[in-house]
This record gives C-alpha cells, structure tokens and sequence, in this order.
C-alpha cells in the first residue's frame, strides 16, 4: 500500500503542481540542493526536450529515497502479447471488428495482460500510436513497470484500478481515463476481481487539450476537471521486479525496493485522469452531423498544424435535435483511421455487433458508417422529437498514419468474420434514370 490518507488530487491540465507527503519536503527556492531535505534524493524527469518552448515544456522535480538508477541491469523479456510489431503482415482496408478480449482463467495482472491490436510508428521515430487491450484478474505483486516509448492512455472498461505511481495514486473506474506518462513507474492494483480495457501507447508529442476555436474558452474537456494526484510513497524492500517497455520490447530487472518512494514532487510532468462524464459536449442545433472533431478529449499533435498524430475522441450521452438531416454519422471514407471501443451501452452508427469491450478498426479510405439497420431507421425517423442518447461511452483512437493490425489481432478468434454484412442488408432507394448519364 502506498502510504497515503485518502486519494486526493490537485487539478488542473498540466499545471506547475506541488505536493509533499511529508511537511517540508520540497527545498524552498532551488531544485537541487547540497543535500535534500529529510535525507531524500533530487531526481529530475523531464517529458520534453530541455529547450521545449515554455508554453509546452513539462518536467518534474522528485524527492526520492533512493534515485531510479538504482536496480539490477535490465534483462530483455522473451515476447509475448504487448509489443510494437505493426509490420508483421499487410495492414489491411477490410472494415475489422473485435468482440471483448476474453477475461483470463490463469492469474493474470495488467502488464502480462495486454494485447496489441494495431499501430504505427513507434518509439524510435517518436511519433505513432500503439493500440492495446488488456485483461486481467489480479493486481501486480512485487512488479513495477514504466513505459518509456510512449504515455500510456489507460480507458477502462470493466472493473476498478487503483494505479499506485512514483507521483501518487489515481483511482480509475470505468467512464474515467488515466494518462501515465512516459518513464513513470507504476503498480496497477484491482479494486474488483476482473479488469478490462483499452489501451492507447502514444509515441508522439504529449497529449494536450485542443485549441478551441469559436467555441471560445469553455466547452469540451475542460482543464479544471483533469485531476493529478498528490504524492504519496511506500518504504519497503525486498525481491522485487522493475519491467520496463523500450524500444518495443518488454526488459526486467531485480529490484530490492519499491520505486515508488518519491515523498515529494513538483512540476508539470504527471500523471492525470479525466472523468468522461465531465465532457462538454457541443453539437448542431439547426441541420447536419458535424465532424467528429467536436468530440475531441485530447490529442497529440503531428508536425502539421491541425493533423493530430493522434486524436481520442469520445461519443458521450447527447441530444440530436437536428431537423430534416440524417441524424446518425453519415457514410463515409477518412483520410483518418479508427480505431473504435465501447465502454457501455449502445453506439449510435451500429444497431448491434458493437459490444462494449470490442473493437472495431476502418482505416484509411475503408468505407463505413452506419449500418443497414440503422438506416433505415434514422432516415426514416420522425425528427421533430429529439434523439436523446443515454448510457453510453464509444470512444476514437484516430490516427494520421493508417493502422496497422497486428497478426495475434487478425488471427485471434475474437475478430467478427462476417462484419462487413452489416452493410449488405443495404437497399437501393435510387428513384431516378436507369440509363447510364453523363459517364
Ligand atoms: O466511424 C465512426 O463511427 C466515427 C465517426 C463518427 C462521426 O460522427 C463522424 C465520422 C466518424 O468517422
Ligand atoms: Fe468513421
């Protein structure tokens, strides 16, 4: 147990945070004193270059009671489920669709329950995006992890997790997201007896909260509700492992104590959680089915102005009120790909196959959009009531670079063969000329 009273957070978005867990932890007016107070260690971790311009500069001051440097050398793992092999077979423009990974009958924590579906780029371009599920039935035990290719975007699904990190606690529930950074080590505790869940392994720039445009300065995800916690520490040794991701591959290395002894902090580089119900969201009022830009919770820019690498938007509870439109998402082809969950509840596009805990992936140019049943539905629907959407969480992971599948996600038995049906059932309305015109 990290020692702590309560769970407590500090919020904002990236804000120059300060916490101590003991009274007088933080030097007062320098970083690095001669000699720390209380007999810690000063340790800095820095999550942009040095020379980062302010504005999007993020680093963190830790008081520790031993530094990071101290473990075993790092012994590189044998592969396994997690990984960032995104070349292993032709990434493919068939519109896939998972069920829910199934939840594991061995005992199974967080890190060995994680299974790569798809990506691009990766740790060593520092840009691209890994895109994981996990399941798992029981809390890491004597095991720590970090990530150094890529913050992890944590969105659970089923079940409690209590994130025990170097910076202090967050306690996530499904309708939360948590965002680990990268380097910061962690423990993933259960809080129920199964967990489950979708995972985002950004490798590009941090993710921040979008420019808002005419929207003005309030609207979607507002910084207020982003909560960092404060820290908290566990002073305990024994034969304990430190399992770190670099450059694609999962390392272990022994460790006699616990990492997660930073008694105090300061800085802007932490972890966060956000509670998607907190989400502003803005919609049309008069005509037509915006872009699902509207929706967006955080992104990570690309070189390119305005093209994320990647974007996480959600498709939260709402109103369509919208008049002589198409309400649903239209049909559609995107320069964009996406990858889709569902947290709970039913997806407005899909009238049914889109279960919480799957996953759907149509890539660059792959045609989709809403299905036969939907419609039929939608287009012939009575629209001067409102479509009021409850009880549901789907969410985008949205990438510039088309997303490669894995093999273990094409081959695994979870991917729905027949998916690409849910658009045959489609009917030919065209009422004009059958002879060819104008082609
Ligand atoms: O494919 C999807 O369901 C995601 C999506 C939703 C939407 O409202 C508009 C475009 C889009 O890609
Ligand atoms: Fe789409």
């Amino acid at each position: 147990m990290l020692m702590s009273v309560g769970i407590n957070y500090q919020s904002g978005f990236a804000n120059e945070f300060a916490t101590e867990a003991l009274p007088g932890t933080l030097p007062e007016g320098q970083n690095s004193p001669q000699q720390a107070p209380h007999g810690l260690y000063a340790e800095q971790l820095s999550g942009t270059a040095f020379t980062t311009p302010r504005h999007s500069n993020r680093r963190s001051w830790l008081y520790r009671i031993r530094p990071a440097a101290m473990h075993q050398p790092f012994e590189v793992m044998a592969p396994g489920r997690f990984h960032n092999r995104f070349n292993e077979v032709p990434a493919s423009p068939n519109q896939l669709r998972w069920n829910p990974l199934p939840l594991p009958a061995a005992p199974t924590d967080f890190v060995d329950g994680i299974v790569t579906m798809a990506g691009n780029g990766g740790a060593a371009e520092q840009s691209g995006i890994g895109i994981h599920v996990y399941a798992a039935n029981r809390s890491m035990q004597g095991r720590y992890f970090y990530d150094a290719d890529g913050e992890l975007l944590i969105v659970p699904q089923q079940g409690r997790l209590r994130l025990a990190t170097e910076l202090g606690v967050i306690e996530l529930e499904p309708l939360e997201v948590a965002v680990i950074p990268r380097g910061v080590r962690f423990r993933v505790e259960l809080l129920d007896d199964a967990a489950r869940g979708y995972i985002a392994e950004n490798f590009g720039a941090l993710l921040r909260l979008p420019d808002l445009g005419p929207i003005g300065s309030n609207g979607l995800a507002n910084p207020r509700d982003f909560l960092t916690p404060v820290a908290a520490y566990e002073d305990v040794e024994g034969d304990f492992e430190l399992v770190a991701k670099f450059q694609g591959h999962l390392w272990r290395a022994k460790i006699d104590h616990s990492p997660l002894d930073v008694v105090g902090w300061h800085g802007n580089y932490a972890p966060y959680k956000y509670d998607l119900r907190r989400f502003n969201t803005i919609g049309s009022i008069s005509y037509d089915h915006p872009d699902p830009s509207i929706f967006l919770v955080l992104h990570s820019p690309s070189d390119t102005a305005g093209v994320s690498n990647m974007d996480f938007v959600i498709f939260p509870p709402r109103w369509l009120v919208a008049q002589h439109t198409f309400r649903p998402p239209w049909f559609h082809r995107n320069i964009a790909s996406e990858f889709m969950g569902l947290v709970t509840g039913a997806y407005d596009a899909k009238a049914e196959g889109f279960v919480p805990g799957g996953a759907s992936l149509h890539n660059c140019m792959s045609g989709h959009g809403p299905d036969a049943a939907t419609y039929e539905k939608a287009s012939t629907r009575d629209l001067s009531w409102p479509d009021v959407i409850t009880g549901t969480m789907a969410f985008m992971f949205e990438a510039r670079r088309v997303l490669h599948p894995t093999r273990q996600a094409l081959e695994s038995k979870d991917l729905q063969g027949n998916y690409h049906e849910c658009w045959q059932g489609i009917r030919k309305h065209f009422t004009g000329n059958k002879e060819p015109a104008g082609l």
